[in-house]
Parts: C-alpha cells; sequence; structure tokens
C-alpha cells in the first residue's frame, strides 16, 4: 500500500494544481468566473486564495483518499490515468475540511506547523477552505472523463448527500463540545464518526463507482468498506495522538496532548467515562471541557484512559472495524490486483505509526 501511495503521489498532486494553480493569474480567474469588472491583483489573490492552500498541501498529507479512488476505479475496469483528475476531488474536499476544522476546534498545528488560520488568520483560511468545497463541482462541469450526463448527475447527487452528511457529523460534534457531553453511547459515537469523517472515504469509493458505472450495489459495497476504513482510520488516529503524546514524538505533527487539549470525544474518552470510577469519569470529563489543559491535565487524562484499557480497546475496535471493510470488499465484483491492494489498506490503517 506504501508503494501506491508513493508512486501516485506526484501524479496526484499535478492534478491538484491543475485544478488549483499555485499562483492565480488574472487570467485564471476570468477563465473561471468571466470578464473581471475590474484589474485583478494577482499577488493578493494568490495570497488569499491558494498561498494557504498550497502551505497546507505541501507539508504532506497521506494522499490516501486519492489512491483509494484510483485503486477502486482501476479495480472496476477505469483506467487511472484517464480517471486522475477525479482523484483530486476526494483531497481538495479533505483540505478544504481540516481548514475548516482546524479554526472550529482551535487548533494549533497541522502537519507539523502553524495551522492555516494561525498563519493565514481565521478570515482567510475559512474562505480559502471553503472555496475548496466548489472545486469538484467544476471537475464535474467541465467533465474531463467525457462522461454521460446522468452519469454526472449521479456523482453531483452522491457529493450532495456525502458532504451535507459531513457538516452533519461535523455539527453533531461540535453541539457535544459545547454541550460539554462526554456521555454519548458508542453507537452515538460511530455514527457521528461514519457521518464527520466516513463521508469523505465513500465519496472517494463512490465516485471511483459512479465514473466507471457501476451498478448502485457495487456502489453501496465499496462505499461501506470506504465508511468503515475511514473510521478504522479515524479510530487509529486518536489512538496514535495519546502514543505521540507519551513518546514526546514532534514529527506526529501535532502538539503534545492535542485532542485532549481540544476536548475531543474519542472512542478511548467514550469507553473510560463508562468503564472508569465516578471520581476518575469526573476528572477526566473535568479535563476535556476545562478552557485550557495543563501538561498534568493532559498526562492524568492519558492515565485514566489507560487505567479502564481504553487505548487498547479503540485498537481493537480499529482492527475489527478494518476486518469489517474487508468483508464489504469480499462482496464487490472487481479485478483481483486492485480487491488485494485495497484489503492491504485496511492493514496499513491499523499499522501505520505516523
Ligand atoms: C465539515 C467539516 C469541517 C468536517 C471536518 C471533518 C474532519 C476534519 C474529520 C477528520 C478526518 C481525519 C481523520 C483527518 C485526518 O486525515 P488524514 O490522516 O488523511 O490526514 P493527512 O491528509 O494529513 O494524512
Amino acid at each position: 500500500m506504501r508503494e501506491a501511495l508513493s508512486e501516485w503521489r506526484p501524479r496526484i498532486d499535478e492534478e491538484i494544481a491543475r485544478l488549483l494553480p499555485r499562483t492565480l493569474s488574472a487570467g485564471d480567474v476570468a477563465e473561471q468566473f468571466g470578464s473581471p469588472r475590474f484589474e485583478y491583483d494577482e499577488a493578493a489573490l494568490t495570497a488569499a486564495l491558494t498561498e494557504p492552500v498550497w502551505d497546507l498541501l505541501d507539508r504532506g498529507g497521506k494522499r490516501w483518499r486519492p489512491v483509494l479512488f484510483l485503486l477502486a476505479a482501476e479495480g472496476f475496469g477505469g483506467d487511472p490515468e484517464s480517471l486522475l483528475p477525479y482523484a483530486a476531488i476526494p483531497e481538495i474536499l479533505h483540505t478544504g475540511t481540516i481548514i475548516v476544522d482546524d479554526v472550529e476546534d482551535g487548533a494549533t498545528l497541522r502537519r507539523g506547523e502553524p495551522a492555516v488560520h494561525r498563519k493565514y488568520g481565521t478570515d482567510v483560511a475559512l474562505n480559502a477552505g471553503n472555496a475548496l468545497y466548489f472545486v469538484p463541482l467544476k471537475v464535474l462541469t467541465d467533465d474531463p472523463g467525457g462522461l454521460p450526463a446522468e452519469t454526472r448527475l449521479r456523482a453531483f447527487d452522491m457529493l450532495t448527500h456525502e458532504l451535507n452528511r459531513t457538516h452533519l457529523g461535523q455539527g453533531t460534534d461540535i453541539r457535544w463540545h459545547n454541550g460539554e457531553r462526554v456521555d454519548m453511547t458508542e453507537a452515538e459515537y460511530l455514527e457521528m464518526c461514519a457521518c464527520k469523517t466516513g463521508c469523505l472515504g465513500r465519496i472517494a469509493a463512490r465516485l471511483a463507482a459512479i465514473v466507471t458505472e457501476q451498478d448502485e450495489a457495487a456502489e453501496a459495497h465499496v462505499a461501506d468498506y470506504a465508511e468503515s476504513l475511514s473510521i478504522a482510520f479515524q479510530i487509529a488516529d486518536d489512538v496514535l495522538d495519546v502514543e505521540h503524546t507519551l513518546d514526546g514524538d514532534g514529527d506526529f505533527g501535532k502538539a503534545f496532548g492535542n485532542d485532549i487539549r481540544e476536548g475531543k470525544r474519542t472512542l478511548m474518552v467514550i469507553h473510560a467515562v463508562q468503564a472508569a470510577s465516578e471520581p476518575a469519569a469526573a476528572r477526566l470529563r473535568e479535563i476535556l471541557t476545562a478552557d485550557e489543559a495543563s501538561d498534568k491535565d493532559v498526562l492524568d487524562a492519558i492515565d485514566i484512559l489507560q487505567a479502564t484499557d481504553s487505548v487498547e480497546y479503540a485498537r481493537e475496535r480499529a482492527l475489527e472495524l478494518a476486518a469489517d471493510a474487508r468483508s464489504h470488499l469480499d462482496a464487490v465484483a472487481m479485478r483481483d490486483e486492485q480487491a488485494d491492494q485495497l484489503a492491504a489498506f485496511t492493514e496499513y490503517v491499523v499499522e501505520r505509526e505516523i
């Protein structure tokens, strides 16, 4: 899987650059929005719209959603080379959501450097991040794959549905946070996660099925594979945040105790609140809802997660979700080589260390 990620990465970035030029010229603006009524300042346009986005893209990111798209599309018999413009869609959307998410969470670091809003201001970050949500619509309008009109409508319909659900999931998480709730059930948590995180994976998978004209059953199976994979990814990511905090590992690209300081409701937290003694659960809630958690608070919270075996529990759930993803894949008729690579993806997700 790691090979597929590094092999496709430069091609994916080329496509993103075609859709989002690093330097935005007045000509690009005219092409996209019609003749301007005044002379645009090219440097200002670039600074407002593309520089912050490329700053974030150049810092890294795994690009696993486009690779999932390419493998699934090839597995369904499509030509990945000619479908590359569609591969950029989930990455561009993902980039928009992490910029906005960092504003909403008050995050300090992203991919090892100041979050976009910390570096460029909240106004610039929100505007540039939100603008990314519209780029996929332009890809479908421009129609680089020469798709029939009804296929493009199917893709529009899918994007509308999944992006709405992403915001429903994010909204639910924000409400829990603002309401200082930590007593959600695991089922509620997994549903929130399926929306907030799973929908972006579903977009990559469903798009692959749609542009290669698969039937609805195949689209549903590959979407369910991607949803379980994405939730496993999220849980593994949350576990890594705890592990890297304990190791003091700066390479992870997030601040010490990032998730605990942000008061993030993770599967570990939900499990610990249920499994801990009343005083320990109350202490965990106090830390997660504090305006500012100290280093000692972070370590106390991690102690509670460990004492209740919540880190181990989350790791096991991530493994179960990875197995569930593989079972959905088994139901899809796909070329063996790509099906095997997509199955290997589920192992990569839970085994990765960064
Ligand atoms: C509507 C809205 C704002 C929704 C927010 C949704 C959101 C930010 C969910 C978190 C998803 C997640 C696991 C990000 C890390 O992805 P990754 O491990 O692929 O990160 P990478 O690209 O840095 O590798």
